[in-house]
């Protein structure tokens, strides 16, 4: 079972230097991992001055913690039995979604060979037992702030700066590393390639500003369709728009995509040139299995030419081919 000790923010502000993140430290998430309740409490309590600490008594507790919410740092214990410290960060970082984590270990052991093969497991630092609290709390400080940086600056060049939405770095870097992932689980991936339809007239006729403005309301609704963990609406280019829908067929793409357009519809944000008389999106879909097979460029490709279609038939409409 997973046990959560008691959440306390009241911790000083740890200012971040030059790059500043959303998050602080306070509400970082610590996983203690231990099989000792006693010393995972122990632990757990004199972190929770710096940041948010919860525990686990197993390494198999430890990642059903990590499928439901990601920490920001583990510090686990090297002995336990079962699934010892060391074979719990090998497992978390041959994973995407945990391999950035960072895990601190806590070892009896001070040997030389016990250090290097917390170094070999992929640990970013070790404490000893028994724990020093100055000590634990500094390693979790230091280990907490190169996260909370480095996710400051994933985030600056991911991000697309007028919507919040990914930009096309995050395409390239995402699409291989879930294509992998797809083809391991024998899963598709639906992609859609959204373009809101009339948009020079629009920008003609109420200006660059409203039309920044019209691309925020777009891009808001987009991402309230992106539900599951791995789902992703990415900006592609100025008025074009990409949504990558891990382990989703061909008709439950096709639907996500036509509740969108009726979403955008129902915004009524009016377009006195287009003959909806309010701005619209049309889609091309597509659904790939042995999505590895492929290149991002053909994907996007094969839903090009069905929005290209959509575009022909009228605008406003979804097209799968
Ligand atoms: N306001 C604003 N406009 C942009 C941005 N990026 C691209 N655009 C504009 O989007 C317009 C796209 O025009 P077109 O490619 O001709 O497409 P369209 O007028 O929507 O025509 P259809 O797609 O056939 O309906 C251009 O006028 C671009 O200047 C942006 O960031 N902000």
């Amino acid at each position: 079972m997973l046990a959560t000790t008691h959440l306390f923010n009241g911790g000083s502000k740890v200012p971040l230097m030059s790059i500043q993140s959303t998050k602080n430290i306070e509400s970082c998430l610590v996983l203690i991992v231990d099989d000792d309740h006693l010393s995972s409490t122990l632990v757990a309590n004199i972190l929770n001055n710096l940041c948010r600490s919860f525990t686990a008594s197993s390494a198999a507790d430890a990642i059903e913690f990590c499928e439901n919410k990601l920490p920001d740092l583990l510090v686990v214990d090297v002995n336990m039995p079962d699934i010892n410290g060391l074979e719990l960060c090998r497992q978390l970082k041959a994973r995407n979604d945990t391999a950035d984590i960072p895990v601190i270990f806590i070892t009896a052991d001070l040997g030389k060979d016990a250090q290097v093969d917390c170094w070999e497991a992929g640990g970013n630092d070790f404490v000893t037992k028994p724990v020093v609290a100055q000590t634990i709390v500094h390693r979790v400080r230091n280990q907490l702030l190169s996260k909370l940086r480095l996710d400051a600056l994933r985030k600056l060049s991911y991000e697309d700066s007028l919507t919040g939405l990914y930009n096309r770095n995050y395409l390239n870097e995402e699409y291989p590393r879930l294509s992998r992932q797809l083809m391991r689980n024998h899963q598709p991936l639906g992609l859609i390639i959204f373009d809101v339809d009339y948009f020079k007239q629009y920008n003609d006729i109420y200006g660059h500003l409203k039309g920044d403005i019209c691309l925020e309301k777009v891009s808001a609704v987009l991402k309230r369709y992106t539900r599951r963990a791995r789902d992703a609406v990415v900006r592609y280019g100025g008025e074009e728009f990409i949504m990558l829908l891990p382990n989703t067929g061909l008709s439950g793409t096709r639907e996500i995509a036509n509740q969108i357009l009726t979403d955008i519809y129902q915004l009524e944000i009016a377009h006195k040139h287009s003959p909806f008389e309010r701005v619209t999106l049309s889609a091309g879909a597509v659904s790939i299995q042995n999505i590895e097979r492929y290149p991002l460029n053909d994907v996007i490709e094969q839903a090009d030419i069905n929005l290209y279609d959509a575009k022909l038939k009228g605008k406003n409409k979804v097209v799968t081919g």
